[in-house]
């Protein structure tokens, strides 16, 4: 570790890597080609990127090995339930990817469809310390069974009556016959630190983190440029989704039309475009925003 370098670990590959590198990439940041390597160095800022299995990015940071680390709240919160070092590590920032929730689930139709079904019953799960910490907190007495994966096959195999797992678009639990009943909790990538390893890094650790906000914005913001008729801008306005104050200007010609130009800050869906369409929108455009700086 070089003085003045931050290292950032970031998982080797898998979700976490994949939204990783977009994001650094996104960010500006240039890595510096190396074949199946463990360390990558950053050619224009002063990082190095540590490349391990996610499980292992929470203690690496706490004990100081690498002063930052991008890792899902999930995998972060079940080592820190088990070691107080990692308990005290700060999130610095939420990254917005890899989203998924760790939910409890039981077959369909079977006897557990509550929390409180789960009483002197047997739980599969990668989440032992998360699940344990949620029975305790609901005075509930049941078995954990550890699962390194493929937890949803556990009920079927006899092994657990229950899982308590990672679900996302809820395909693998409807695969298994399984449903979900309640939340553990709710996970994204999010960006840790340890501010006593950051080895003159801070700056750089601070420059990240201001891009990554940037990159972050400017992935839910999006410019809309559309025509409208000068009688409906009101109604149109109301359902551009975050937008401020849109600029409207004439249009040659038209004196009954004008040009909307608008910045919308949440998430244009298809059903915000057929609301505009209604109000007399027309020629409705929607583009990327590729860098936004407050
Ligand atoms: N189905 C999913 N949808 C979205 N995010 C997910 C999903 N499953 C897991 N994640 C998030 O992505 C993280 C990494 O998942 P991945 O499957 O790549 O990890 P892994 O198999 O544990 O990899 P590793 O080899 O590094 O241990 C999870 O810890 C979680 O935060
Ligand atoms: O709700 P879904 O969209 O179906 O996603 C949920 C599945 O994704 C993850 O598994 P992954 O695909 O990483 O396989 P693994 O169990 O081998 O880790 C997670 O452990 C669930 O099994
Ligand atoms: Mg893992």
């Amino acid at each position: 570790m070089s003085a003045g370098r931050l290292t950032l670990a970031v998982q080797k590959s898998g979700r976490l890597a994949e939204g990783g590198f977009d994001l650094l990439k996104q960010s500006g940041v240039k890595l510096a080609y190396a074949r199946d390597a463990l360390m990558r160095r950053a050619e224009n800022v002063p990082l190095d990127l540590m490349l391990i299995r996610d499980d292992d990015i929470p203690s690496f940071v706490a004990s100081g090995s690498c002063g930052c680390g991008i890792v899902g709240e999930n995998v972060l919160a079940e080592a820190a339930a088990r070691s107080p070092r990692v308990a005290g590590l700060e999130i610095v920032q939420r990254l917005g990817f890899a989203r998924c929730t760790l939910k409890l689930a039981a077959p369909l139709e079977g006897p557990v469809q509550s929390v409180a079904d789960l009483e002197g019953r047997a739980i599969a799960t990668s989440y032992p310390a998360l699940t344990a910490k949620f029975l305790q907190e609901r005075g509930i007495m049941a078995e954990i069974v550890e699962m390194g994966g493929s937890v949803e096959v556990a009920p079927r195999m006899k092994i657990a009556d229950a899982i308590c797992d990672l679900v996302s678009t809820g395909a693998t639990l409807e695969a298994n016959g399984l449903a979900a009943f309640e939340t553990v909790l709710e996970s994204e990538a999010v960006l840790i630190a340890n501010p006593e390893a950051l080895n003159g890094g801070g700056a750089t650790l601070d420059l990240l983190v201001e891009r990554f906000k940037g990159v972050i914005a400017s992935r839910q913001t999006k410019y809309i440029l559309l025509n409208a008729p000068k009688d409906r801008l009101d109604e149109i306005r109301a359902v551009l989704p975050g937008a401020d104050a849109p600029t409207v200007a004439p249009v040659v010609g038209r004196d009954d039309v004008v040009a909307i130009h608008a910045v919308c800050t949440e998430e244009v869906f298809w059903s915000t475009l057929e609301q505009i369409k209604a109000a007399g929108g027309r020629s409705i455009l929607v583009l990327p925003i590729e860098k936004m700086m407050a």
